[in-house]
């Protein structure tokens, strides 16, 4: 039995992972968030990986609020910067599996084809930042912990971009939402799978070099404004969609125009198939 634990495991993707992790007897999971193992606090960590024996750790916690980063840059980056370097410290002090998760919002989004891990980094707001600098840090202290970025991420649990459209339209006549920022949302169910595939792929390939960064969202391209109208046509939900472009939708943090991410690596490496994102929302509002 392989013990796993999960950092922010009362987030989003932990909260899918616990999930996902039912089909996958042969792992032990172990979920943790700030009250039990603050990722923030090395001495904690250093003692809850000495009592413990952890065979590998996926790293759900963050600093998720965008537009709060810009005003909150040190926060942002004790969590998703410094506490990620002293995680990847006791995870290779201890031989532990370490499987960071970053953002695809650690590109400018100038491009016009899906972006590689090779391509160039540039973030436009200080969340992008922070993760770019956290991504750097786990596998520059480490060569073999795994990074996954992913993007546009939604569930049936905690706060995301399908449950805040469901509930504006509930209260709203109307809606604007952005059409100029183009991406792939991401099932977290779909990813959280992903996640224990690989770990499952490391467990029978023991001796494969497998560390460095890996891209994974669902399959295909959408625009924010063409996922709430999806949203609104899978709910029946009778709100007005306007689409607009970001200039008439101010927020704090820029985010970029184009992220959609190239996945050819996580597949080809792992043998992971990839669901189309709008089938996997028809699965998430069924769960829902
Ligand atoms: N959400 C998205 O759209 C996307 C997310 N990502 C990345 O995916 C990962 C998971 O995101 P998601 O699940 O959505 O994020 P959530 O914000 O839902 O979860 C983050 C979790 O981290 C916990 N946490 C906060 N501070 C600490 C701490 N000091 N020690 C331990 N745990 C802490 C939070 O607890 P509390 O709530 O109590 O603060 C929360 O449970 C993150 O790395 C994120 O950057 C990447 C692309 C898209
Ligand atoms: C709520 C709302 C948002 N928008 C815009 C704002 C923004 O440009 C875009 C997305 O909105 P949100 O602020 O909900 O999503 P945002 O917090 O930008 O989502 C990001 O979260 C982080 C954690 C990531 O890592 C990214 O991959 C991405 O998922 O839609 C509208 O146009 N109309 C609306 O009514």
């Amino acid at each position: 039995m392989k013990n796993i634990l999960i950092t922010g495991g009362h987030g989003q993707l932990g909260q899918s992972l616990k999930k996902a992790g039912e089909a996958y007897p042969q792992f032990n999971l172990v979920f943790t968030d700030a009250t039990e193992l603050d990722i923030t606090d090395n001495a904690a960590l250093a003692t809850y990986f000495g009592a413990n024996q952890i065979d590998a750790c996926i790293n759900c916690a963050a600093y998720t609020a965008v537009d709060k980063a810009e005003s909150d840059e040190e926060t942002a980056f004790l969590l998703n910067f410094q506490a990620v370097l002293a995680l990847a410290e006791v995870c290779a002090q201890h031989h532990t599996q370490l499987i960071h998760i970053s953002t695809d919002y650690v590109f400018s989004g100038k491009q016009n084809v899906p972006y590689t891990e090779e391509d160039d980094t540039d973030p436009q707001s200080i969340y992008g930042a922070s993760k770019l600098r956290g991504e750097a840090a786990a596998v520059g202290y480490n060569p073999d912990t795994i990074v996954v970025r992913t993007s546009w991420l939604y569930s049936e649990y905690a706060v995301n971009f399908v449950k805040r459209m469901q509930e504006l339209m509930r209260e709203r006549e109307e809606l604007s939402v952005v059409f100029d920022q183009a991406g792939t949302p991401t099932y977290a169910g779909d990813l959280a799978t992903a996640l224990l595939d690989i770990l499952q792929y490391k467990a029978n390939h023991p001796d494969a070099t497998l560390g460095g960064i890996y891209h994974y969202s669902n399959e295909g391209v959408t625009s924010w404004y063409d996922f709430a109208v999806t949203i609104k046509e899978l709910t029946a939900a009778t709100t007005r969609v306007l689409p607009v472009t970001s200039d008439k939708y101010k927020t704090a943090a820029a985010r970029p125009a184009y992220s959609v991410l190239n996945k050819e690596k996580i597949k080809t490496t792992f043998g992971i198939q990839i669901p189309y994102w709008r089938d996997s929302l028809v699965k998430c509002l069924r769960r829902m």
